[in-house]
């Protein structure tokens, strides 16, 4: 069992946040939040504060993926199990629990070395949510969105994330045709959103540490018009529109400066656990995704490249 409720938040830092705002705000219709550094690009996808938090950095990378527990009493069972796995653990100041919107967080590494925060308590902001097309951005009970984390020790993170903290395996793409050499991207969920995490094998460490962000909003004409939106704004288009075999989310990725994808999508199923099998798919998608025309992912470019 799992006290992790889904994706809560997530920050990462970039050298290149006027750009950030034109693809977020401009192009994807996220609505503009609050946070505590004036610098900061804080935005806002339902009640919470902010979602996603973008701080200017001399390098592009994550900084931080805020899982959310219902309350005290689950964050320090989860506290607890992460030291049984002999994972040292910080607890945030109050200063530190309220940049991020929380009432208490506690910091550790995964063993791909990425920086996990797991939080209760978030604190609201009721005023109306402005976005930019009116669309609504699907959260509550299924979390922020997912994220998908690059690691060359795949099996230990995977390891950690199901038996350590409780995700419960949502099934695998194998990208190889070897039966010999599987390479198996590996999905996971805590919620009724198909995965909210998912690991990918990486040939090296380091920045980004991410292959993806993926937010779902309420409409396909939402996602066409943000479509159009980044294209216009001279985003590059990652993959093409296409619908994903797993969790039949209908999205695009867009490439965000830094290197890695925001996923932007509708139409995601819901999970039933009491039926659901872990199951392996041998297409990414049913159709599109056309990802012939992405420039290379960060996290799969071999160093020195
Ligand atoms: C296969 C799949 C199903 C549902 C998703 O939300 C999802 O992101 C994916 C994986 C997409 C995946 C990726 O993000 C990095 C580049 C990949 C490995 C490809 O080149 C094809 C599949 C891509
Ligand atoms: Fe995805």
């Amino acid at each position: 069992m799992t006290h992790i409720r889904g994706l809560g938040y997530l920050k990462v830092q970039t050298r290149h946040i006027e750009r950030w705002r034109e693809l977020t705000i401009d192009a994807l219709g996220f609505a503009e939040g609050t946070g505590p550094d004036p610098d900061g690009l804080y935005l806002r996808m339902d009640e919470r504060r902010h979602r996603l938090a973008v701080l200017p950095g001399d390098t592009d990378r994550v900084l931080a993926i805020g899982w959310e527990v219902r309350d005290q009493f689950a964050l320090a069972a989860v506290r607890e199990d992460v030291e049984k796995a002999g994972v040292e653990v910080d607890e945030l100041s109050l200063r530190e629990c309220a940049d991020r919107g929380a009432e208490q967080v506690i910091a550790f590494r995964d063993p791909g070395g990425t920086p996990v925060e797991v939080f209760f308590g978030p604190i609201l902001d009721h005023s109306p949510v402005r976005t930019g097309q009116a669309q609504k951005f699907v959260t509550g009970a299924q979390g922020m969105g997912h994220v998908v984390l690059p690691t060359p020790r795949q099996p230990d993170a995977v390891k950690f994330y199901t038996e350590v903290l409780g995700f419960l395996p949502r099934g695998a793409f194998n990208a190889s045709p070897d039966p010999e050499a599987p390479m198996r991207i590996r999905f996971m969920g805590v919620n009724q959103r198909h995965h909210s995490l998912a690991i990918a094998p990486a040939p090296h460490d380091g920045d980004p540490g991410l292959v993806h962000l993926m937010v779902e909003v309420d409409t396909l004409d939402a996602v066409g018009r943000a479509l159009d939106n980044v294209t216009k704004h001279g985003f590059s288009i990652s993959s093409t529109l296409g619908r994903h075999t797993n969790d039949q989310m209908v999205s695009f990725y867009v490439r965000a400066p830094g290197g890695w994808d925001i996923e932007y999508g509708c139409e995601g199923m819901l999970v039933d656990e009491t039926y659901y099998t872990a199951e392996e798919i041998t297409a990414d998608s049913y159709w599109g995704h056309d990802w012939s025309g992405s420039e290379p992912l960060a996290a799969f470019v071999p160093p020195g490249k």
